[in-house]
């Protein structure tokens, strides 16, 4: 088997010092993996994704193809290993906003070889020095269309947008600027219709199996279990005490 794509070693999270809330989590997400993360409400699954993007403080080591987030500049890295997350409509500004930021990183990268640079200092103060350039911004425009959104809404503050809408926009944002590898979707259909649900889905598991481009893998919440068993195909549950693979998807 290639190499993982991202390391988890011995990852514990805590919600203040002496109160942990998961110790020893230890997995790695390979090249095409639909990964479902289960656990109990509160077992932190939502903490665990943050903890993988670099959203979170976290003990242990995360490797991304073998080295730390800090060696790729931190901002950058969080295009590459992009969480989403469950309730948009309470980020800053508008869809367009978000999208141009996370652009400006994502062209950062590709400008200074994401692969072969080390940017040691890169951190969110943006100073490694490398010039940002825009990027084509129509791909997530282009996705969400297809999922039934009006560009118009790319420009409407994300709380002015209803749960579904966002939610559509946050993850054509993670699919369509094409730089992601991992997706950390947290919880990303669950204010979606189910025939809308099922389109997502069956793009999203399009992307990462068949079309060969930047998306690799996906880890998933979803307290949804056929929609576990429509996407996934490893299925991990979290505990205090560490993480467990499991052979299928099990009741919480
Ligand atoms: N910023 C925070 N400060 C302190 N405690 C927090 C913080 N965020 C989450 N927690 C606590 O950490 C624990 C894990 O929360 P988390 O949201 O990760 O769980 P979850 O498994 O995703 O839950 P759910 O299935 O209900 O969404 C909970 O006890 C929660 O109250």
């Amino acid at each position: 088997m290639s190499e993982p794509i991202l390391e988890v070693k011995d990852v514990g999270c805590s919600k203040a010092p002496g109160q942990p809330i998961f110790e020893h989590v230890n997995f790695a997400v390979n090249d095409k993996d639909i990964i479902v993360l289960q656990g109990k409400s509160g077992s932190g699954k939502t903490t665990l994704l943050k903890c993988l993007a670099h959203l979170n403080l976290y003990e242990g080591q995360i490797l991304y193809r073998g080295k730390p987030p800090q060696s790729y500049g931190i901002p950058i890295f969080r295009t590459r290993v992009l969480y989403v997350p469950q309730r948009p409509s309470l980020l800053p500004g508008t869809p367009r906003d978000f999208l141009n930021t996370i652009s400006g990183f994502s062209s950062r990268s590709t400008k200074s070889g994401w692969f072969s640079k080390s940017h040691e200092h890169d951190s969110e103060h943006h100073g490694n020095g490398v010039s940002t350039t825009a990027i084509d911004l129509n791909g997530p425009i282009e996705v969400s269309k297809e999922w039934g959104i009006e560009e118009e809404l790319w420009d409407r503050n994300w709380s002015e947008l209803s749960g579904g809408e966002g939610q559509r926009i946050a993850l054509a944002t993670g699919v369509g600027l094409g730089n992601a590898e991992i997706l950390l979707l947290d919880e990303p259909t669950s204010a979606l219709d189910a025939g809308s649900s099922e389109m997502v889905e069956k793009y999203i598991l399009n992307e990462v199996k068949n079309k060969g481009g930047a998306l690799k893998a996906v880890v998933w919440i979803t307290h949804s279990a056929d929609q576990g068993k429509r996407v996934g195909d490893r299925f991990l549950r979290v505990t205090a005490g560490g993480i467990h693979e499991e052979r299928g998807l099990e009741e919480a």
